[in-house]
């Protein structure tokens, strides 16, 4: 990319999260990823850059590390010239959804990330011309904590997701409580993935997005926007799973359509042989967690009918949700357990501030911070090192929450 060149017209919003809002280049297949802040919140143009190359370090260290070559994409800071990051930050801002619009886009400091367009990645060459099919799942947390840190017994009942599901309702984020689980996603259970990617096609919130060739055809804003249409959908899907076939239109096609995509999209999910460490990380010593979520229609459902709960069939190792499951369990101790061990770490800098930098708090995200993430011990010795890699364990197990494309 020439930074030096850039026109803000051969730009368009692509979307945007609670951190960052992303433009996609019209042709070529790339994408700048801008830091958002609050209006009042200002930044140096350095701590912007420290933020960027942290996350740069933070997925060529530590998340390609584990989750393997293929599936990370760390991206390069790009310094961009002042006056295109203005004029994209105005041509952009009527296509932001207005619940997104209480940060702002950086367009001060100038940097951004710049990565692959993911929507737009082609990984396999066809003989023939077929579009390119993007699906991004922020599948969440895929386990009951196990930690005897947890006071709530219903913590150990419900998972998360299913209980942040009516906070959401409540305040208004989401319409109507979704079916997913993300528990029955990562159960490995055919039937049970088939359940959750269907409920998260129902009512796919915040967690599932589809691009066909970049285009967002399939996904929702926020909670105004419209019903999500699965005969529209089925339309842009069909000529994808279907191209010879003569499959009308109306409600037969749209399911066979759908269910198509679901089978498809469960055999991605546990499939893929890449080389990384997280098959090899071991979570601990412990019982673990339950295998069932309580609020998991499709386990009610069962048990309604009498029938014994599915077991968890089990992933098989090394499979794309495998690996992100075994990141996100790396937190051991829940927010119960950590918030003591994160107060430790606050006091301490609080008392000593210049030992943010020795104990890289704010990166490098380097080899040596990687290793020190290895660190298994359970037994507690009073340090603020030992706080320190707990803490640093959760913000790892967060990534690999939200996880997915
Ligand atoms: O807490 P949750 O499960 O609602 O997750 C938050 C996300 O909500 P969602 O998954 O979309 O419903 C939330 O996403 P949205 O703002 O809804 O896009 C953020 O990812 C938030 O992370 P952070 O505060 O930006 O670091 C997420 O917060 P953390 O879980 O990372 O603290
Ligand atoms: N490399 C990429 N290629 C294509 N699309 C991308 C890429 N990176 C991000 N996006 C799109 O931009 C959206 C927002 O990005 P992202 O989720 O990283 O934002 P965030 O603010 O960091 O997230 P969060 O809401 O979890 O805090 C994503 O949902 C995805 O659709």
């Amino acid at each position: 990319m020439d930074e030096g060149k850039m026109d803000e017209n051969e730009w368009g919003y692509h979307g945007e999260g609670n951190k960052s809002l992303v433009v996609a280049h019209a042709q070529r297949c790339v994408v700048l990823r801008f830091l958002k802040f609050p209006p009042n919140r200002k930044k140096t143009s350095e701590e912007i850059f420290q933020h960027l190359q942290s996350i740069v370090d933070f997925g060529k260290s530590v998340m390609k590390e584990f989750l393997g070559e293929n599936y990370v994409h760390c991206g390069e800071v790009v310094q961009l010239p002042l006056d295109f990051v203005k004029q994209l930050c105005l041509k952009i801002q009527s296509e932001r959804p207005e619940s997104r619009c209480d940060k702002d886009l950086d367009t001060l400091s100038g940097y951004a990330l710049c990565l692959p367009n993911l929507a737009r990645l082609q990984t396999y060459h066809f003989a023939e011309h077929r579009p390119i099919l993007c699906v991004e799942i922020k599948p969440k947390c895929g386990f009951i904590p196990f930690s005897s840190d947890v006071t709530h017994e219903m913590k150990h009942k419900v998972c998360r997701y299913c209980m942040h599901q009516h906070l959401k309702v409540a305040t208004g984020k989401w319409k109507q409580i979704s079916k997913y689980c993300p528990l029955d996603l990562y159960s490995g259970n055919k039937q049970r993935m088939h359940f959750a990617l269907k409920s998260l096609l129902q009512e796919a919130q915040n967690n599932l997005k589809i691009f066909k060739n970049g285009e967002l055809i399939y996904g929702c804003k926020d909670a105004r926007s419209p019903v999500a249409d699965w005969s529209e959908l089925a339309h842009h899907l069909k000529p994808f799973f279907f191209p010879s076939n003569g499959l009308a239109g109306g409600p037969h096609c749209t399911r066979a359509v759908i269910r198509e995509l679901v089978r498809v999209i469960t055999r991605v999910l546990l499939s893929g042989s890449d080389k990384g460490r997280a098959g090899a990380l071991r979570p601990g010593p412990g019982p673990r967690g339950p295998r069932v979520c309580e609020a998991s229609p499709f386990c009610r459902t069962l048990r309604r009918q009498g029938k014994n709960t599915p077991e968890r069939s089990g992933l098989p190792k090394g499979c794309l949700l495998y690996k992100t499951l075994q990141v996100q369990m790396l937190d051991l101790l829940d927010i119960e357990g950590l918030y003591p061990l994160y107060r430790r770490v606050e006091r301490y800098l609080e008392e000593f501030p210049e030992e943010r930098k020795t104990l890289q708090i704010d990166g490098p995200y380097d080899e040596a911070f990687y290793q020190k993430l290895l660190d298994l011990s359970t037994e507690d010795d009073g340090t603020v090192a030992f706080a320190l890699t707990k803490v640093s364990r959760l913000f790892w197990k967060h990534t690999a929450c939200s996880l997915g494309s």
